[in-house]
């Protein structure tokens, strides 16, 4: 892998806005092979290798390391970084696919505000019920972190494959933790944030690989690719990638 690989958004939330941002620059994405073919070309960008993936697997990818360079959003490379954010470099916060990852409960809790009282209602749960409270995510470590962070360790994790709001009124679990943007999912749903229940604040985000084969070449593509996405913050492009890859 010597060539500099470039992923961004194949579809979903992030892939208009990332082709539009791209396209502002100057640098018009075209897919290969029509609106369904996975592979493109950016005219002005000889020398990278193109790959159009879902979000999910652009943030495992440049965790992994198979990806020098992606478009994605932060909550999938936190939660998808085993040790967290140093396993992946934010090189700029691109302005869309703005989302909180929240931690929400039933509105007819009235006790529960907090992840304090969260605990709290946890440990009375589990004298009374034999068993632990629930929480529903398809953000697994970043679930985890967070109630190791907040002190709060009276529950188990339910995985989520979708509609995560909709678990505490199936049974399916009790509390949740998911990705909201407008509120209204929460709001239909009949759940609240907590108080102190923001993990995270998303948004796309262009991000460089830690873990990849950075060849020389790579590095001088990686380069001419920043100074051409960071048109004015050239010298700023040099500095980060040097300092990125002198910490690599
Ligand atoms: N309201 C929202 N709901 C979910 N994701 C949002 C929202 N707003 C912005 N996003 C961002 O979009 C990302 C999800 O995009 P998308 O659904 O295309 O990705 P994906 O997880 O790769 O898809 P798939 O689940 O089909 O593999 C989120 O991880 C988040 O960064
Ligand atoms: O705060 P809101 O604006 O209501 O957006 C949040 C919802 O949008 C996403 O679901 P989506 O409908 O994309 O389905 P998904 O569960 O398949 O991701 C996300 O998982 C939330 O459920």
């Amino acid at each position: 892998m010597s060539k500099l690989s470039f992923a961004i958004p194949s579809k979903g939330r992030l892939k208009e806005q990332t082709e539009q941002w791209l396209a502002e620059l100057g640098f018009p994405v075209s897919q290969i092979g029509g609106e369904r073919g996975y592979q493109a070309e950016i005219a002005g960008l000889g020398d990278v290798e193109m790959r159009l993936l879902s979000a999910s697997e652009i943030a495992r990818g440049l965790i992994e390391g198979s990806l020098h360079i992606g478009v994605t959003g932060e909550d999938l490379l936190h939660d998808f970084a085993p040790d967290g954010a140093s396993e992946f470099r934010i090189v700029r916060q691109l302005g869309f696919g703005g989302a909180d990852v929240i931690v929400a409960v039933p509105q007819a809790w009235l006790d529960v505000d907090t992840m304090a009282d969260l605990e709290a209602a946890g440990a009375a749960f589990r004298k009374l019920h034999h068993r632990r409270l629930r929480v529903a995510t398809k953000y697994m470590r970043l679930t985890r972190r967070f109630f190791a962070a907040k002190s709060v360790g009276e529950y188990r994790l339910v995985e989520s494959a979708g509609a995560t709001e909709a678990a505490p009124t199936t049974g399916a679990a009790d509390v949740i933790v998911d990705i909201t943007s407008t509120g209204a999912t929460l709001k239909a749903n009949g759940l609240k944030i907590l108080d102190d229940g923001v993990i995270l604040k998303s948004q796309a985000s262009l991000a460089l690989s830690p873990a990849a084969d950075w060849s020389d070449e790579a590095q001088a593509s990686c380069l001419r690719l920043l100074e051409r996405l960071e048109p004015n913050a050239s010298p700023n492009a040099k500095n980060l990638l040097n300092t990125f890859l002198t910490h690599v």
